[in-house]
C-alpha cells in the first residue's frame, strides 16, 4: 500500500513529529497473515511527560481555547472534509491493521466523517445561560469553559472511531489533547494526526503519543496537570485508571466493556430475530463492546432459533477483509485468540454445550491469521462464566426463559450495562421491558445502530459518562457560574 510508505513513524507532540526518547519502536502487525505492516515509536514516560506540559502550555495560553466556538466548530469541520477526501485511504488502512472488512471500515469512516461534522455544529451553540437571579441589583449567569487539558486512550477494535469520539468535542470544546490509541492498531490515528496537522492547530493544541499502555498510560491519569482522562477499553484499565486519578481528583469518563442480553419474545419476527443475532454475535468478528453475546430466547421458540441460527452460523465467510466476498475476518491477536479459545473449555467444564463452532478454522488459506470460528453455546445459565463474562469473539450463548419478568430479570443479571436488544412484535410490551433494563442503549427489533446525534455510555460498571450526543460535548465543558453585584454597597456584617 502506498501510503504506508509514505505514513509517519513517529509521534505529535508540541507541533513537531517525533521519535521515542529512547529511539524504541514496535511493529504493527496484520491480523489476516501476521506480516509487519510497519514499525513505529515506542514512546516513553518522558514523551507523555513532554506532551502534557505541552498541551499545558497552549491550554493556558488561550490561544486555542479562547477562540469563538464558531472558529472552533470550523477547525472540526475542516477535519471532518478531509476524512471524506481520504476515505477510502483510511479505510483501507483500518482493514490493514484490525483486519475487519473493507465493508465496516468504509462505515466506520461515514460514522467518523458524520462525528466530526456533528460537534462542529454544537462548537458555537451553547452560548451560556442568564440566571434568573434571586439577589435583588445583581446579574448571574452560567458559562461553559473548556475542561482543559484532556488525555484521551482508545481499544483497538474501534481504532479511529473511538478516537473521532474524543477528539472531535475535546476541540469543539477548546481543550488541549493528548491521544493515545491502542499499540496494537495505531495506523489511521497517526493518518488524522497528519490530517490535523494539516487544518492547522497551534503548537500543543493536539498530541499523539505511541505505546503500550502498560508502560506508559499510568502517567496519564496521575498526572497533576491532566484536567481530564477519556478511557475507552476493558473493565479492568478503567478501573486502574479511575483508581489513579482520585489521587488528584481528575475527572474521568469511562467508557468499558459489556456482556450484552439480546431477549427475543416468543412473538418476535423469527427470521428478524435470526438476523440480527447473527448481526449483533459476529459483526467484526464479535469483538465490539456492544456486541449482543447473551441471548435469551423464550422456550417456546428455543429450539426453532438455535436451529435457524446454527443454520445460518453455518454460512458465515471467514477470510481476507479485503475480499468483497468475506463476511467475518481474523481476530486482532494470537493473544487474544487464545483468550477466546480458553473460554470453549471453560464453558464445557460448566456445562454448558458447543453446538457449532468453539475452534479454529481448518481452511488452509486461514492458517496464518488470527482466525476464530463464530460460535454457539447453548444450554447455558447465568451461573456460568460464559454467560457472565466478556469474551470478546464471535460467540454468543443461548439461555432461554418463560416470562417477561424473567427475561428483565437474566438481562438485568450482570456487572455490566452497556447495551441490549428486545425481539418482538408487541410494541407495548417491548417499550416496557426497554423502560426496566440496566443498561446506556437499548435496541428494539434491531441491533447495533449508534450515530453521533445520541449518547453512548454504559450503566454500572459498563462506564461513567457518555460520548456523543450533547451529552459527549458536556464531558469536555466545565460549568462556571459568575455572579456581578450592579450596585455594590457595604454588607456591613462584621462591625466596623
Ligand atoms: N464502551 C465502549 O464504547 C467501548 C468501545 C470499544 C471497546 N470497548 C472495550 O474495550 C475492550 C477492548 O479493548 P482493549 O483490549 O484495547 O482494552 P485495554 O483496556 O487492554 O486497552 C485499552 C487502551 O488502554 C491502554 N492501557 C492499558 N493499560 C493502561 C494503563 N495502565 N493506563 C492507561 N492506559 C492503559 C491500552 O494501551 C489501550 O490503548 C473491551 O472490553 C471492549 O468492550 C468499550
Ligand atoms: C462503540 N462501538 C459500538 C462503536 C464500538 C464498541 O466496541
Amino acid at each position: 500500500m502506498e501510503l504506508i510508505k509514505k505514513l509517519s513513524r513517529r509521534q505529535f507532540i508540541d507541533g513537531e513529529w517525533v521519535e521515542s526518547q529512547n529511539k524504541a519502536t514496535r511493529e504493527i502487525i496484520n491480523p489476516f497473515n501476521q506480516e509487519v505492516i510497519m514499525e513505529v515509536s515506542e514512546g516513553t514516560t518522558e514523551d507523555v511527560e513532554r506532551a502534557i506540559q505541552a498541551a499545558r502550555r497552549s491550554f493556558d495560553s488561550g490561544e486555542y481555547a479562547n477562540e469563538p466556538g464558531e472558529a472552533k466548530g470550523k477547525k472540526v469541520r475542516a477535519i471532518a472534509d478531509k476524512i471524506k477526501e481520504h476515505r477510502a485511504e483510511l479505510a483501507e488502512l483500518e482493514t490493514l491493521d484490525t483486519g475487519k472488512t473493507l465493508e465496516e471500515s468504509f462505515a466506520d469512516m461515514d460514522d467518523i466523517h458524520n462525528v466530526f461534522m456533528y460537534f462542529a455544529g454544537l462548537a458555537d451553540k451553547d452560548g451560556g445561560e442568564l440566571i434568573n437571579s434571586p439577589i435583588p441589583n445583581t446579574e448571574s449567569k452560567i458559562v461553559k469553559e473548556p475542561v482543559g487539558v484532556v488525555t484521551q486512550i482508545t481499544p483497538w477494535n474501534y481504532p479511529l472511531l473511538q478516537a473521532s469520539w474524543k477528539i472531535a468535542p475535546a476541540l469543539a470544546a477548546g481543550c488541549s489533547l493528548v491521544m493515545k490509541p491502542s499499540e496494537i492498531t495505531p495506523l489511521t490515528t497517526i493518518r488524522v494526526f497528519e490530517l490535523m496537522e494539516e487544518v492547522g492547530f497551534p503548537k500543543g493544541v493536539i498530541n499523539l503519543v505511541l505505546g503500550a499502555g502498560s508502560d506508559i498510560g499510568d502517567i496519564m491519569s496521575t498526572h497533576k496537570e491532566v484536567d481530564l482522562v477519556s478511557f475507552t477499553g476493558g473493565i479492568q484499565t478503567g478501573k486502574r485508571i479511575m483508581k489513579q486519578a482520585a489521587d488528584n481528583v481528575t475527572n474521568v469518563a469511562l467508557e468499558l466493556g459489556g456482556k450484552n442480553p439480546n431477549v427475543i419474545f416468543d412473538d418476535a419476527d423469527l427470521e428478524l430475530a435470526v438476523d440480527q443475532a447473527l448481526n449483533g454475535g459476529y459483526f467484526h468478528a464479535g469483538q465490539v463492546c456492544s456486541a449482543g453475546s447473551r441471548i435469551i430466547v423464550h422456550n417456546n421458540i428455543k429450539e426453532e432459533f438455535e436451529k435457524a441460527l446454527i443454520d445460518r452460523v453455518k454460512k458465515i465467510k471467514l477470510g481476507n477483509g479485503f475480499d468483497e466476498t468475506t463476511e467475518m475476518g481474523p481476530l486482532i491477536s494470537a493473544e487474544h485468540r487464545n483468550k477466546v479459545e480458553g473460554y470453549m473449555a471453560i464453558a464445557k467444564e460448566d456445562g454448558a454445550t458447543i453446538a457449532i463452532g468453539g475452534k479454529r478454522p481448518e481452511r488452509e488459506d486461514l492458517q496464518s491469521g488470527f482466525f476464530f470460528e463464530p460460535t454457539v453455546i447453548t444450554n447455558c445459565d447465568t451461573s456460568m462464566r460464559i454467560v457472565q463474562e466478556e469474551v470478546f469473539g464471535p460467540v454468543v450463548t443461548v439461555e432461554g426463559f418463560d416470562t417477561e419478568e424473567e427475561a428483565i430479570l437474566l438481562a438485568n443479571d450482570s456487572i455490566y450495562g452497556l447495551a441490549g436488544g428486545i425481539f418482538s412484535k408487541d410494541i407495548g410490551k417491548a417499550q416496557r421491558v426497554a423502560k426496566q433494563l440496566r443498561m446506556g442503549t437499548v435496541w428494539i427489533n434491531d441491533f447495533h445502530p449508534y450515530f453521533a446525534q445520541a449518547p453512548w455510555g454504559g450503566y454500572k460498571q459498563s462506564g461513567i459518562g457518555r460520548e456523543l450526543g450533547h451529552d459527549g460535548l458536556a464531558e469536555y465543558l466545565e460549568t462556571k457560574h459568575i455572579l456581578m453585584n450592579t450596585n455594590p454597597e457595604p454588607v456591613n456584617w462584621f462591625s466596623k
